[in-house]
Protein backbone atom coordinates (compact mmCIF):
# COMPACT_ATOMS: atom_id res chain seq x y z
CA UNK A 1 0.00 0.00 0.00
CA UNK A 2 1.50 3.30 -0.81
CA UNK A 3 2.01 5.57 1.90
CA UNK A 4 0.18 8.71 2.65
CA UNK A 5 1.64 12.53 1.60
CA UNK A 6 1.01 13.56 5.23
CA UNK A 7 -0.77 12.43 8.33
CA UNK A 8 -3.34 13.98 10.82
CA UNK A 9 -4.26 13.85 14.54
CA UNK A 10 -7.28 14.90 15.60
CA UNK A 11 -10.74 15.09 14.14
CA UNK A 12 -12.89 17.09 15.54
CA UNK A 13 -14.25 19.98 14.00
CA UNK A 14 -11.06 21.87 12.92
CA UNK A 15 -8.98 18.61 11.77
CA UNK A 16 -11.51 17.06 9.97
CA UNK A 17 -12.02 19.73 7.91
CA UNK A 18 -8.11 20.09 7.15
CA UNK A 19 -7.86 16.48 6.25
CA UNK A 20 -10.89 16.93 3.65
CA UNK A 21 -9.28 20.03 2.10
CA UNK A 22 -5.90 17.68 1.99
CA UNK A 23 -7.64 15.14 0.26
CA UNK A 24 -9.87 17.39 -2.01
CA UNK A 25 -6.38 18.80 -2.89
CA UNK A 26 -5.46 15.39 -4.39
CA UNK A 27 -2.51 14.96 -1.44
CA UNK A 28 -3.33 11.06 0.50
CA UNK A 29 -3.99 11.87 3.91
CA UNK A 30 -3.38 9.20 7.08
CA UNK A 31 -6.04 10.18 9.68
CA UNK A 32 -6.32 8.87 13.29
CA UNK A 33 -8.00 10.39 16.57
CA UNK A 34 -8.20 9.06 20.41
CA UNK A 35 -11.76 8.41 20.03
CA UNK A 36 -12.67 5.98 16.66
CA UNK A 37 -15.85 6.55 16.56
CA UNK A 38 -14.77 9.75 15.08
CA UNK A 39 -12.51 7.95 12.38
CA UNK A 40 -15.75 6.33 11.26
CA UNK A 41 -17.98 9.50 11.35
CA UNK A 42 -14.90 11.31 9.06
CA UNK A 43 -15.10 8.24 6.46
CA UNK A 44 -18.31 8.01 6.13
CA UNK A 45 -17.99 12.18 5.54
CA UNK A 46 -14.93 11.50 3.08
CA UNK A 47 -16.96 8.75 1.34
CA UNK A 48 -19.99 11.35 1.03
CA UNK A 49 -17.68 13.50 -0.62
CA UNK A 50 -16.09 11.33 -2.90
CA UNK A 51 -12.74 11.46 -1.45
CA UNK A 52 -12.32 8.52 0.32
CA UNK A 53 -9.72 7.12 -1.73
CA UNK A 54 -6.95 9.44 -0.32
CA UNK A 55 -7.76 8.87 3.06
CA UNK A 56 -5.90 6.00 5.44
CA UNK A 57 -7.81 5.79 8.59
CA UNK A 58 -5.98 4.40 11.22
CA UNK A 59 -7.60 3.62 14.88
CA UNK A 60 -3.59 2.28 16.12
CA UNK A 61 -1.34 5.01 16.50
CA UNK A 62 1.50 2.90 15.73
CA UNK A 63 0.05 2.20 12.32
CA UNK A 64 -1.05 5.72 11.69
CA UNK A 65 2.69 7.04 11.67
CA UNK A 66 3.51 3.88 9.46
CA UNK A 67 1.31 4.91 7.31
CA UNK A 68 2.88 8.44 6.24
CA UNK A 69 5.72 8.46 3.49
CA UNK A 70 9.38 9.56 5.15
CA UNK A 71 10.24 12.13 6.05
CA UNK A 72 7.16 12.55 7.64
CA UNK A 73 4.55 15.47 8.33
CA UNK A 74 1.90 15.04 11.11
CA UNK A 75 -0.76 17.55 11.76
CA UNK A 76 -1.62 17.73 15.30
CA UNK A 77 -4.71 19.12 15.94
CA UNK A 78 -6.31 18.42 19.22
CA UNK A 79 -7.43 20.63 22.15
CA UNK A 80 -4.49 23.18 22.93
CA UNK A 81 -2.54 22.85 25.93
CA UNK A 82 -1.94 19.21 27.80
CA UNK A 83 -3.67 16.94 24.83
CA UNK A 84 -0.87 18.44 22.54
CA UNK A 85 2.33 17.60 25.06
CA UNK A 86 0.80 13.90 24.99
CA UNK A 87 0.45 13.61 21.90
CA UNK A 88 3.97 14.44 21.35
CA UNK A 89 4.95 12.19 23.84
CA UNK A 90 2.97 9.11 22.29
CA UNK A 91 4.53 10.32 18.99
CA UNK A 92 7.88 10.86 19.72
CA UNK A 93 9.24 6.93 20.15
CA UNK A 94 7.57 5.99 17.07
CA UNK A 95 9.17 9.45 14.75
CA UNK A 96 12.47 9.04 13.04
CA UNK A 97 15.20 11.85 13.00
CA UNK A 98 14.08 14.75 10.30
CA UNK A 99 10.32 13.78 10.72
CA UNK A 100 7.89 16.92 11.68
CA UNK A 101 5.51 17.66 14.26
CA UNK A 102 3.29 20.21 12.69
CA UNK A 103 0.77 21.30 15.71
CA UNK A 104 -2.35 23.97 14.43
CA UNK A 105 -4.23 24.37 17.27
CA UNK A 106 -4.18 27.78 18.90
CA UNK A 107 -1.42 27.29 20.94
CA UNK A 108 0.04 29.24 23.50
CA UNK A 109 3.36 30.75 21.10
CA UNK A 110 5.76 30.23 24.64
CA UNK A 111 4.33 26.55 25.15
CA UNK A 112 5.40 26.05 21.01
CA UNK A 113 8.66 27.86 21.95
CA UNK A 114 9.30 25.41 24.68
CA UNK A 115 8.12 22.21 22.19
CA UNK A 116 10.32 23.29 19.57
CA UNK A 117 13.51 23.46 21.77
CA UNK A 118 12.40 20.13 23.06
CA UNK A 119 12.20 17.72 20.26
CA UNK A 120 15.40 20.02 17.88
CA UNK A 121 17.65 17.91 19.98
CA UNK A 122 15.73 15.10 19.36
CA UNK A 123 15.82 15.44 15.60
CA UNK A 124 12.65 15.98 15.49
CA UNK A 125 10.92 19.10 13.74
CA UNK A 126 8.31 20.82 15.62
CA UNK A 127 6.08 23.68 13.03
CA UNK A 128 4.36 25.47 15.37
CA UNK A 129 1.25 26.31 12.99
CA UNK A 130 -1.75 29.00 13.44
CA UNK A 131 -4.67 28.40 11.27
CA UNK A 132 -7.53 31.01 10.88
CA UNK A 133 -10.76 30.51 9.00
CA UNK A 134 -12.91 28.44 11.60
CA UNK A 135 -14.61 25.36 10.43
CA UNK A 136 -15.45 26.75 6.66
CA UNK A 137 -11.88 28.30 6.37
CA UNK A 138 -10.30 24.83 7.46
CA UNK A 139 -12.61 23.15 4.76
CA UNK A 140 -11.93 25.46 1.78
CA UNK A 141 -8.76 27.36 2.38
CA UNK A 142 -7.81 28.55 5.83
CA UNK A 143 -5.07 31.36 6.67
CA UNK A 144 -1.77 29.35 7.57
CA UNK A 145 0.82 31.36 9.66
CA UNK A 146 4.00 28.82 9.97
CA UNK A 147 6.86 29.11 12.39
CA UNK A 148 9.47 26.90 13.62
CA UNK A 149 11.75 24.30 11.55
CA UNK A 150 12.45 25.52 8.22
CA UNK A 151 13.69 22.28 7.30
CA UNK A 152 10.75 20.66 7.71
CA UNK A 153 8.65 23.51 6.39
CA UNK A 154 9.96 22.91 3.10
CA UNK A 155 8.86 19.44 3.46
CA UNK A 156 5.43 20.38 4.35
CA UNK A 157 4.96 23.68 1.92
CA UNK A 158 3.62 22.09 -1.05
CA UNK A 159 0.60 20.56 1.13
CA UNK A 160 0.14 23.50 3.37
CA UNK A 161 0.16 25.87 0.26
CA UNK A 162 -2.21 23.85 -1.75
CA UNK A 163 -5.18 23.90 1.10
CA UNK A 164 -4.59 27.59 2.22
CA UNK A 165 -6.70 30.19 0.79
CA UNK A 166 -5.75 31.81 -2.07
CA UNK A 167 -6.22 35.88 -2.78
CA UNK A 168 -5.52 37.12 -6.36
CA UNK A 169 -4.28 33.04 -6.95
CA UNK A 170 -1.67 33.83 -4.06
CA UNK A 171 -1.56 31.36 -1.30
CA UNK A 172 -2.16 32.93 2.50
CA UNK A 173 0.09 30.40 3.87
CA UNK A 174 4.22 31.47 4.75
CA UNK A 175 6.61 30.64 7.01
CA UNK A 176 6.82 33.41 9.70
CA UNK A 177 9.96 32.28 11.31
CA UNK A 178 11.48 30.19 13.95
CA UNK A 179 9.95 28.44 17.08
CA UNK A 180 6.80 30.06 18.99
CA UNK A 181 6.48 33.03 15.71
CA UNK A 182 3.73 31.24 13.81
CA UNK A 183 1.41 30.96 17.08
CA UNK A 184 2.21 34.58 17.98
CA UNK A 185 1.03 35.97 15.00
CA UNK A 186 -1.93 33.73 15.16
CA UNK A 187 -2.25 35.12 18.72
CA UNK A 188 -2.50 38.58 17.32
CA UNK A 189 -4.48 37.93 14.48
CA UNK A 190 -7.22 36.87 17.32
CA UNK A 191 -6.58 40.02 19.34
CA UNK A 192 -7.01 41.86 16.58
CA UNK A 193 -10.43 39.62 16.06
CA UNK A 194 -11.47 40.76 19.75
CA UNK A 195 -10.96 44.22 18.75
CA UNK A 196 -12.73 44.44 15.25
CA UNK A 197 -15.86 42.31 17.18
CA UNK A 198 -16.01 44.64 19.75
CA UNK A 199 -15.94 47.82 18.25
CA UNK A 200 -18.61 46.25 15.68
CA UNK A 201 -20.32 45.35 18.60
CA UNK A 202 -20.16 49.22 20.19
CA UNK A 203 -21.15 50.44 17.03
CA UNK A 204 -24.54 48.07 17.00
CA UNK A 205 -24.89 49.28 21.03
CA UNK A 206 -24.72 53.08 19.13
CA UNK A 207 -27.16 52.20 16.56
CA UNK A 208 -29.45 50.09 18.96
CA UNK A 209 -29.53 51.96 22.00
CA UNK A 210 -28.40 55.55 20.33
CA UNK A 211 -30.77 55.57 17.42
CA UNK A 212 -33.43 53.17 17.95
CA UNK A 213 -32.66 51.00 15.13
CA UNK A 214 -33.90 47.63 15.04
CA UNK A 215 -31.77 44.41 14.41
CA UNK A 216 -33.21 44.57 10.62
CA UNK A 217 -32.07 48.19 10.02
CA UNK A 218 -28.59 47.21 11.50
CA UNK A 219 -28.23 44.81 9.31
CA UNK A 220 -29.04 46.90 5.91
CA UNK A 221 -26.29 49.25 6.99
CA UNK A 222 -23.36 46.74 7.73
CA UNK A 223 -24.51 45.70 4.10
CA UNK A 224 -24.04 48.76 3.25
CA UNK A 225 -20.61 49.10 4.66
CA UNK A 226 -19.68 45.69 3.27
CA UNK A 227 -19.18 47.68 0.17
CA UNK A 228 -17.12 50.64 1.15
CA UNK A 229 -13.82 50.65 3.30
CA UNK A 230 -15.18 48.27 5.81
CA UNK A 231 -15.31 45.67 3.53
CA UNK A 232 -14.43 42.36 5.74
CA UNK A 233 -16.03 39.03 6.54
CA UNK A 234 -17.19 40.13 9.85
CA UNK A 235 -19.00 42.88 8.59
CA UNK A 236 -20.67 40.54 6.44
CA UNK A 237 -21.21 38.08 9.64
CA UNK A 238 -22.91 40.58 11.54
CA UNK A 239 -25.05 41.54 8.88
CA UNK A 240 -26.66 37.74 8.45
CA UNK A 241 -26.76 37.33 12.59
CA UNK A 242 -28.57 40.79 12.69
CA UNK A 243 -30.59 39.47 9.91
CA UNK A 244 -31.51 36.00 11.66
CA UNK A 245 -35.06 35.01 12.72
CA UNK A 246 -35.14 32.98 16.18
CA UNK A 247 -38.12 29.88 14.66
CA UNK A 248 -39.25 29.09 17.79
CA UNK A 249 -40.93 33.25 18.93
CA UNK A 250 -40.28 35.21 15.24
CA UNK A 251 -37.74 37.55 16.90
CA UNK A 252 -34.51 38.80 15.49
CA UNK A 253 -32.21 35.51 17.47
CA UNK A 254 -29.96 38.60 18.54
CA UNK A 255 -32.04 39.68 21.04
CA UNK A 256 -32.34 36.32 22.88
CA UNK A 257 -28.72 35.53 22.80
CA UNK A 258 -27.74 35.96 26.38
CA UNK A 259 -25.27 38.91 26.24
CA UNK A 260 -21.99 36.87 27.77
CA UNK A 261 -19.26 36.48 24.96
CA UNK A 262 -16.98 33.35 25.64
CA UNK A 263 -13.30 33.84 25.43
CA UNK A 264 -10.50 31.10 24.95
CA UNK A 265 -7.70 32.44 26.06
CA UNK A 266 -6.25 33.84 22.74
CA UNK A 267 -6.79 37.50 23.52
CA UNK A 268 -5.97 37.50 26.73
CA UNK A 269 -2.18 36.30 26.01
CA UNK A 270 -2.19 38.90 23.38
CA UNK A 271 -3.08 41.64 25.68
CA UNK A 272 -0.45 39.90 28.21
CA UNK A 273 2.25 39.98 25.22
CA UNK A 274 1.28 43.81 24.34
CA UNK A 275 1.73 44.46 28.35
CA UNK A 276 5.25 42.07 28.55
CA UNK A 277 6.59 43.80 25.70
CA UNK A 278 5.89 47.42 26.57
CA UNK A 279 3.84 48.09 23.50
CA UNK A 280 -0.23 49.44 24.23
CA UNK A 281 -2.66 47.60 22.29
CA UNK A 282 -5.48 49.69 24.02
CA UNK A 283 -7.84 48.34 21.82
CA UNK A 284 -7.02 44.55 22.20
CA UNK A 285 -7.05 45.22 25.86
CA UNK A 286 -10.08 46.91 25.77
CA UNK A 287 -11.62 44.46 23.54
CA UNK A 288 -10.81 41.47 26.33
CA UNK A 289 -12.06 43.96 29.41
CA UNK A 290 -15.05 44.04 27.63
CA UNK A 291 -15.57 40.49 27.12
CA UNK A 292 -14.74 39.84 30.89
CA UNK A 293 -17.21 42.67 32.01
CA UNK A 294 -19.86 40.99 29.83
CA UNK A 295 -19.53 37.77 31.26
CA UNK A 296 -20.41 39.00 35.06
CA UNK A 297 -24.00 39.04 34.29
CA UNK A 298 -25.33 39.29 37.65
CA UNK A 299 -22.85 42.08 38.82
CA UNK A 300 -23.95 44.02 36.07
CA UNK A 301 -27.64 43.75 36.34
CA UNK A 302 -27.12 44.51 40.30
CA UNK A 303 -25.26 47.82 39.40
CA UNK A 304 -27.74 48.99 37.13
CA UNK A 305 -30.50 48.82 39.95
CA UNK A 306 -28.06 50.89 42.10
CA UNK A 307 -27.27 53.18 39.12
CA UNK A 308 -30.27 53.46 37.41
CA UNK A 309 -30.43 52.86 33.63
CA UNK A 310 -28.76 54.13 31.23
CA UNK A 311 -30.14 57.38 29.85
CA UNK A 312 -29.62 55.74 26.28
CA UNK A 313 -31.63 57.69 24.13
CA UNK A 314 -30.94 59.95 21.11
CA UNK A 315 -27.58 59.57 19.82
CA UNK A 316 -26.96 62.66 17.81
CA UNK A 317 -24.27 60.84 15.65
CA UNK A 318 -25.06 60.12 11.70
CA UNK A 319 -24.47 56.65 9.98
CA UNK A 320 -22.01 57.79 8.18
CA UNK A 321 -20.09 58.99 11.01
CA UNK A 322 -20.53 56.04 12.69
CA UNK A 323 -18.82 54.33 9.45
CA UNK A 324 -15.61 56.57 9.87
CA UNK A 325 -15.17 56.17 13.36
CA UNK A 326 -14.90 52.23 13.20
CA UNK A 327 -12.83 52.88 10.38
CA UNK A 328 -10.28 55.26 12.54
CA UNK A 329 -10.90 52.44 15.33
CA UNK A 330 -9.84 49.62 13.22
CA UNK A 331 -6.95 51.03 11.70
CA UNK A 332 -5.54 51.96 15.53
CA UNK A 333 -6.57 48.72 16.35
CA UNK A 334 -4.17 46.87 13.49
CA UNK A 335 -1.55 49.82 14.16
CA UNK A 336 -1.34 48.07 17.43
CA UNK A 337 -1.38 44.69 16.85
CA UNK A 338 1.03 45.40 14.44
CA UNK A 339 3.36 47.23 16.42
CA UNK A 340 3.21 44.35 19.01
CA UNK A 341 4.48 41.57 16.43
CA UNK A 342 7.05 43.98 15.56
CA UNK A 343 8.24 44.43 18.57
CA UNK A 344 8.17 40.49 19.51
CA UNK A 345 9.82 40.12 16.45
CA UNK A 346 13.10 42.11 17.63
CA UNK A 347 13.12 40.48 21.28
CA UNK A 348 12.80 37.01 19.90
CA UNK A 349 15.20 37.31 17.10
CA UNK A 350 11.89 36.27 14.72
CA UNK A 351 11.87 38.63 12.03
CA UNK A 352 8.33 38.73 11.41
CA UNK A 353 7.90 39.84 7.78
CA UNK A 354 4.81 42.37 8.66
CA UNK A 355 3.74 42.68 4.88
CA UNK A 356 3.76 39.52 4.38
CA UNK A 357 1.50 39.19 7.57
CA UNK A 358 -1.10 41.29 6.02
CA UNK A 359 -1.02 39.28 2.88
CA UNK A 360 -1.52 35.76 4.19
CA UNK A 361 -4.64 37.43 6.38
CA UNK A 362 -6.38 38.67 2.91
CA UNK A 363 -8.53 35.59 2.61
CA UNK A 364 -9.22 32.27 4.80
CA UNK A 365 -9.26 34.33 8.46
CA UNK A 366 -11.80 35.56 10.49
CA UNK A 367 -10.45 39.08 9.65
CA UNK A 368 -9.57 39.04 6.27
CA UNK A 369 -10.83 42.31 4.18
CA UNK A 370 -10.21 44.56 1.94
CA UNK A 371 -8.05 46.93 4.16
CA UNK A 372 -5.38 44.43 4.89
CA UNK A 373 -4.70 44.68 1.14
CA UNK A 374 -4.10 48.23 1.54
CA UNK A 375 -2.24 47.40 5.07
CA UNK A 376 0.22 44.80 3.11
CA UNK A 377 1.11 47.01 0.37
CA UNK A 378 1.48 50.36 2.66
CA UNK A 379 4.17 47.93 4.57
CA UNK A 380 5.93 46.98 1.19
CA UNK A 381 6.72 50.02 0.72
CA UNK A 382 7.87 51.21 4.72
CA UNK A 383 10.14 49.83 7.33
CA UNK A 384 7.68 52.02 9.80
CA UNK A 385 6.14 49.36 12.32
CA UNK A 386 3.16 51.59 13.24
CA UNK A 387 0.78 51.57 10.87
CA UNK A 388 -0.24 55.51 12.40
CA UNK A 389 3.18 56.52 10.87
CA UNK A 390 2.14 55.31 7.09
CA UNK A 391 1.58 58.04 4.49
CA UNK A 392 -1.59 56.44 2.99
CA UNK A 393 -2.87 55.74 6.68
CA UNK A 394 -2.15 58.98 8.49
CA UNK A 395 -4.63 60.50 5.15
CA UNK A 396 -7.01 57.77 6.33
CA UNK A 397 -6.82 58.54 10.06
CA UNK A 398 -6.68 62.69 9.30
CA UNK A 399 -10.41 62.33 7.21
CA UNK A 400 -11.54 60.10 10.18
CA UNK A 401 -10.49 60.50 13.39
CA UNK A 402 -13.05 63.27 13.91
CA UNK A 403 -15.92 61.25 13.79
CA UNK A 404 -14.11 58.82 16.15
CA UNK A 405 -13.84 61.89 18.54
CA UNK A 406 -17.58 62.72 17.79
CA UNK A 407 -18.75 58.86 18.40
CA UNK A 408 -17.08 58.81 21.65
CA UNK A 409 -18.13 62.17 22.76
CA UNK A 410 -21.76 61.06 22.08
CA UNK A 411 -21.17 57.42 23.67
CA UNK A 412 -20.19 59.41 27.09
CA UNK A 413 -22.80 62.16 27.36
CA UNK A 414 -25.55 59.33 26.13
CA UNK A 415 -23.97 56.62 28.44
CA UNK A 416 -23.34 54.05 25.82
CA UNK A 417 -19.90 51.97 26.87
CA UNK A 418 -17.35 52.33 23.88
CA UNK A 419 -14.89 50.46 26.09
CA UNK A 420 -12.90 49.55 23.04
CA UNK A 421 -13.44 52.77 20.33
CA UNK A 422 -12.33 54.96 23.49
CA UNK A 423 -9.43 53.42 24.12
CA UNK A 424 -8.33 53.44 20.70
CA UNK A 425 -9.41 57.22 20.47
CA UNK A 426 -7.05 57.87 23.35
CA UNK A 427 -4.00 55.90 22.11
CA UNK A 428 -4.11 58.12 19.17
CA UNK A 429 -4.05 61.05 21.16
CA UNK A 430 -1.53 59.72 23.10
CA UNK A 431 0.42 58.51 20.49
CA UNK A 432 0.49 62.16 18.53
CA UNK A 433 1.19 64.21 21.60
CA UNK A 434 4.60 65.24 21.48
CA UNK A 435 4.15 67.15 25.11
CA UNK A 436 2.47 64.60 27.06
CA UNK A 437 2.44 64.74 31.10
CA UNK A 438 4.30 61.56 32.01
CA UNK A 439 6.73 64.54 33.71
CA UNK A 440 4.41 64.94 36.51
CA UNK A 441 4.60 61.26 36.97
CA UNK A 442 8.35 61.44 36.92
CA UNK A 443 8.35 63.94 39.68
CA UNK A 444 6.09 61.96 41.57
CA UNK A 445 7.92 59.08 41.79
CA UNK A 446 11.08 61.21 42.70
CA UNK A 447 9.20 62.50 45.35
CA UNK A 448 8.50 59.66 46.86
CA UNK A 449 10.65 57.09 45.84
CA UNK A 450 13.77 59.42 44.97
CA UNK A 451 13.92 57.77 41.07
CA UNK A 452 15.11 60.39 39.62
CA UNK A 453 14.04 62.09 36.29
CA UNK A 454 16.05 63.62 33.38
CA UNK A 455 16.13 67.69 32.62
CA UNK A 456 17.30 67.96 28.88
CA UNK A 457 20.36 69.88 28.57
CA UNK A 458 20.97 69.11 32.40
CA UNK A 459 21.08 65.58 32.41
CA UNK A 460 19.47 62.13 33.77
CA UNK A 461 19.37 60.88 37.27
CA UNK A 462 18.38 64.22 38.42
CA UNK A 463 16.73 64.86 42.12
CA UNK A 464 13.74 67.49 43.29
CA UNK A 465 14.26 69.57 46.32
CA UNK A 466 10.86 68.23 47.51
CA UNK A 467 9.71 69.07 51.19
CA UNK A 468 10.29 66.68 53.79
CA UNK A 469 6.80 67.21 56.32
CA UNK A 470 3.35 66.42 54.58
CA UNK A 471 0.22 66.73 55.82
CA UNK A 472 -1.05 63.20 54.81
N1 LIG B 1 -13.01 25.64 16.25
C1 LIG B 1 -12.48 26.68 15.63
O1 LIG B 1 -13.15 27.50 14.98
C2 LIG B 1 -11.00 26.89 15.66
C3 LIG B 1 -10.20 26.10 16.49
N2 LIG B 1 -8.85 26.27 16.49
C4 LIG B 1 -8.00 25.43 17.34
O2 LIG B 1 -7.83 24.17 16.71
C5 LIG B 1 -7.68 23.13 17.69
C6 LIG B 1 -8.74 22.07 17.44
O3 LIG B 1 -10.00 22.68 17.57
P1 LIG B 1 -11.37 21.88 17.38
O4 LIG B 1 -11.35 21.16 16.09
O5 LIG B 1 -12.45 22.87 17.65
O6 LIG B 1 -11.30 20.73 18.49
P2 LIG B 1 -11.26 20.80 20.09
O7 LIG B 1 -10.41 21.92 20.55
O8 LIG B 1 -12.64 20.70 20.60
O9 LIG B 1 -10.49 19.42 20.41
C7 LIG B 1 -11.06 18.19 20.14
C8 LIG B 1 -10.03 17.21 19.59
O10 LIG B 1 -8.93 17.09 20.50
C9 LIG B 1 -8.78 15.70 20.80
N3 LIG B 1 -8.23 15.52 22.13
C10 LIG B 1 -8.58 16.19 23.26
N4 LIG B 1 -7.83 15.77 24.28
C11 LIG B 1 -6.99 14.83 23.80
C12 LIG B 1 -5.97 14.03 24.36
N5 LIG B 1 -5.63 14.14 25.65
N6 LIG B 1 -5.29 13.17 23.54
C13 LIG B 1 -5.61 13.06 22.25
N7 LIG B 1 -6.57 13.80 21.65
C14 LIG B 1 -7.24 14.65 22.41
C15 LIG B 1 -10.17 15.15 20.70
O11 LIG B 1 -10.14 13.76 20.60
P3 LIG B 1 -11.41 12.90 21.08
O12 LIG B 1 -12.34 12.88 19.89
O13 LIG B 1 -10.84 11.58 21.40
O14 LIG B 1 -12.01 13.59 22.27
C16 LIG B 1 -10.62 15.83 19.42
O15 LIG B 1 -10.06 15.25 18.28
C17 LIG B 1 -7.79 23.85 19.05
O16 LIG B 1 -6.50 24.18 19.47
C18 LIG B 1 -8.56 25.12 18.72
O17 LIG B 1 -8.30 26.16 19.63
C19 LIG B 1 -8.24 27.15 15.63
C20 LIG B 1 -8.97 27.93 14.78
C21 LIG B 1 -10.41 27.89 14.76
O1 LIG C 1 -9.07 31.04 16.45
C1 LIG C 1 -10.24 31.22 16.23
C2 LIG C 1 -10.69 32.16 15.19
O2 LIG C 1 -9.61 32.84 14.60
C3 LIG C 1 -11.22 30.47 17.09
O3 LIG C 1 -12.54 30.52 16.61
C4 LIG C 1 -11.15 30.94 18.51
O4 LIG C 1 -11.91 30.07 19.32
C5 LIG C 1 -11.67 32.36 18.68
O5 LIG C 1 -11.36 32.86 19.97
P1 LIG C 1 -12.48 32.96 21.14
O6 LIG C 1 -13.12 31.59 21.24
O7 LIG C 1 -11.69 33.35 22.34
O8 LIG C 1 -13.48 34.01 20.70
Amino acid sequence: MSKADIGLIGLAVMGSNLALNIAEKGHTVAVHNRTTSRIDDFVATAKEQGLEEKVIPQADLKAFVDAVAKPRSIIIMVKAGGPVDDMIEQLLPMLDEGDAIIECGNSLYSDTQRRFDYLKPKGIGYLGVGVSGGEEGARHGPSIMVGGAKEQWHNAETVLKAISAKFNGEPCCAYLGEGGAGHFVKTIHNGIEYGDMQMIAEVYGVMRDGLGMEPKACAEVFRKWNQGPLNSYLIEITAHVLDAVDDETGKPLVELILDKAGQKGTGVWSAIAAQTLGVPATAIEGAVAARSISSRKDEREAAEKVYGARHAGKADISLEDLEKALLAGKIVSYAQGFAVMARASEENGWNLPLAEIAKIWRAGCIIRSRFLDQMSAAYQKTDTVNLLMVPDFIELMKQNHGALRKLVAEGALGEFPLICLSSALSYFDSYRQAQGTANLIQGQRDFFGAHGFEIVGRGKDLHGDWPSTLDN
